[in-house]
């Protein structure tokens, strides 16, 4: 991997149960920011290959657990970039349940944004970030956001949505995402809208990365 000279990569960390906006508030903090500056990776595209197992094999895996993620190599990305090297970014491809061929190569930008349901509640990673966040939004938004979603663009059908959701997202939600909002520095209700959360942490960047804070910003 090349090496650039660079100033240290501030890290945060966006937790919150699934469909809770984390992505959506994240990709909105980024707008307002160029793309040298702040750079996102999501623990999704660390989910484990399942390139030995069958479609329907593939689909009985529980990916709510910290198990189904190569969160190690996640660590050992997210220091890399802090060493000023770049790195491959794994994709993830939802509709075949595994690892694309392709990698996203990414140079060490002056903030990291990760985010993903399990990132605080493994404390080799949680122990990376400068700052964690916490996106909460009630359970019933995030299931609607989900079936929308996953039926939408990961090509499921209701009935797997919502026996997936019964079956393992909800399960793992209670036991490993939602007490590890106690980690959490900042805990933003309402999703990845929330304009006074997304104000908030945006105009911590542009202080950080000694910018002008644009005031029409999130309004
Ligand atoms: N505050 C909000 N109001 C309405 N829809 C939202 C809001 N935040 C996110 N969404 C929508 O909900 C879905 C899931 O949001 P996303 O940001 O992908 O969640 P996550 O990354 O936490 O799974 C997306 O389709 C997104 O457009
Ligand atoms: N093959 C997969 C892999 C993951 N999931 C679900 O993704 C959710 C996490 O992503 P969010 O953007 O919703 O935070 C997680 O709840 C997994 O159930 C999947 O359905 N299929």
């Amino acid at each position: 991997m090349s090496q650039s000279s660079h100033a240290t990569t501030v890290v945060i960390g966006i937790a919150g149960g699934s469909g809770s906006g984390k992505s959506t508030f994240a990709d909105l903090v980024q707008a307002g920011l160029d793309d040298a500056d702040l750079a996102i990776i999501r623990h999704d595209a660390y989910y484990k290959s399942l390139d030995h197992l069958t479609l329907d094999e593939r689909k009985q895996i529980n990916f709510d657990h910290p198990a189904s993620l190569d969160t190690q190599r996640m660590i050992e990305d997210i220091k890399r970039l802090r060493a000023g090297e770049t790195i491959a970014v794994p994709q993830y491809d939802f509709s075949l349940y595994t690892r694309k061929t392709q990698v996203d190569e990414l140079a060490p930008p002056s903030v990291l944004i990760v985010e993903g349901i399990l990132i605080f509640s493994e404390p080799r990673l949680r122990d990376l970030f400068d700052m964690k966040v916490f996106i909460d939004t009630d359970d019933d938004d995030r299931l609607i956001r989900r079936l929308n979603r996953d039926i939408g663009e990961r090509s499921r059908t209701l009935t797997e949505v919502l026996s997936q959701y019964q079956n393992t997202v909800k399960p793992m939600h209670l036991e490993f995402v939602e007490p590890s909002k106690r980690w959490a520095d900042i805990i933003i209700p309402h999703g990845g809208k929330n304009k006074v959360g997304l104000d908030l942490l945006s105009r911590k960047l542009h202080m950080l990365l000694k910018r002008d804070y644009p005031e029409q910003l999130h309004t």
